[in-house]
């Protein structure tokens, strides 16, 4: 990320001794338009503009459209849960492990138990996984503690689920429910694609992005609720194709863009709630806007079996957010 270089001259004691306390890993970060730039703040050398009580980093020039509020963590994040200092953040980051280990296990067997008591088909019980997953995945990140090691605890889980669905798809071990809860024909080398690909994203979201940015909230909103209801909403409704791609259809596109959106949204104003970031909501209703209408464009291109829209529907709305959202 560029950095405005400020001069050497405007340096504080202030700004010195506030930038020496805090460390990146455990910052947390607000985007704000411009107008919302605390009006008190000196220069210091790592081009973080310090306030009294907020540093602002700038990812620009003066006049930047983006600006990028660093906190350190402090009173007004909220931890979810094992709350209080009796724990300390590594028992709490590994309870909470185990917690969501334990969550997406009973998640892809309860799924596997509707299919088999054909409470619902094969197909939507796939989609349903895939929707919920990620989303609850996410939604489980605040019970993780606030030390910089606790992306590393969060990414263990989908770093299982990787190494479940490789052991499965090079049929190493083969468990016929895995298969039936999350691909489409029951081939175990289905493994391999998809579902592979969805927890590489959430492995690469939470290692990079993690709570701390709207990019991967957006991007993994987009691909597990936006991607997800296309296909539910399709299958059902989709009898006008897209002019341009015979295979998908308006009521699937139209679907995708508006829930992608709707829940791209819920999950940034759920993680505001807990104070990981702050965001002027007008700005960031353009710019999810915006994610979600090219994320759908994309999913809507004739692929012929190409590119998997695990792969390219959250890269293209981590493009298009990291763009518009400034990380
Ligand atoms: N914009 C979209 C997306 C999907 N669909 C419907 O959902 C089905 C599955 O879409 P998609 O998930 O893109 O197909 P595949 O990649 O073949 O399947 P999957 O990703 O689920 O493995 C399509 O055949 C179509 O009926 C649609 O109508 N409009
Ligand atoms: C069917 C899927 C993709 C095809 O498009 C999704 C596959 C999902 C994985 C097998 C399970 C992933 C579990 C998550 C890493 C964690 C979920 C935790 C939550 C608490 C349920």
């Amino acid at each position: 990320m560029a950095m405005a270089s400020p001069p050497q001259s405007a340096i504080s004691t202030t700004a010195t001794t506030t930038t020496a306390a805090v460390t990146t890993a455990n910052l947390r970060v607000s985007f704000l338009r411009p107008q919302f730039c605390h009006p008190r703040r000196d220069f210091c050398p790592a081009g973080l503009l310090i306030s009294s009580d907020r540093i602002w980093s700038s990812c620009g020039d003066a006049n930047s459209q983006r600006r990028l509020l660093l906190l350190p963590p402090s009173r007004n994040v909220r931890s979810a849960a094992f709350a209080g200092g009796v724990s300390g953040p590594l028992l709490q980051d590994a309870g909470a492990t185990v917690l969501v280990v334990a969550g997406a296990y009973a998640l892809v067997a309860g799924f596997d138990n509707l299919t088999k008591r054909q409470v619902i088909e094969q197909n939507l019980s796939r989609k349903l996984v895939h929707i919920l997953s990620g989303l609850l995945y996410m939604g489980c990140w605040p019970i993780f503690s606030t030390s910089t090691e606790a992306r590393y605890f969060a990414a263990v889980v989908p770093i299982l689920n990787f190494t479940r669905l490789l052991v499965h798809g090079l049929s190493l071990v083969t468990n016929e429910d895995l298969i039936k809860s999350v691909t489409r024909e029951g081939k175990a080398e289905e493994l391999l694609r998809g579902p592979l690909y969805y927890v590489l994203v959430l492995i690469l979201s939470s290692l990079v992005f993690w709570r701390e940015s709207p990019v991967g909230v957006v991007a993994l909103s987009m691909m597990c609720g936006g991607d997800g209801i296309a296909d539910i909403m399709g299958r059902r409704f989709g009898f006008h194709k897209i002019p341009y791609n015979k295979h998908k259809s308006w009521a699937g596109s139209i679907s995708m863009f508006v829930v992608g959106f709707l829940i791209s949204i819920g999950m940034l104003y759920y993680f505001s709630i807990f104070g990981y970031f702050e965001l002027d909501w007008v700005w960031t209703v353009e710019r999810v806007a915006m994610v979600a209408m090219v994320a759908t464009l994309v999913e809507s291109l004739p692929t012929n079996g190409g590119l998997d829209d695990n792969i390219s529907v959250p890269l293209v709305s981590m493009l298009t957010a990291y763009l518009s959202f400034g990380i």
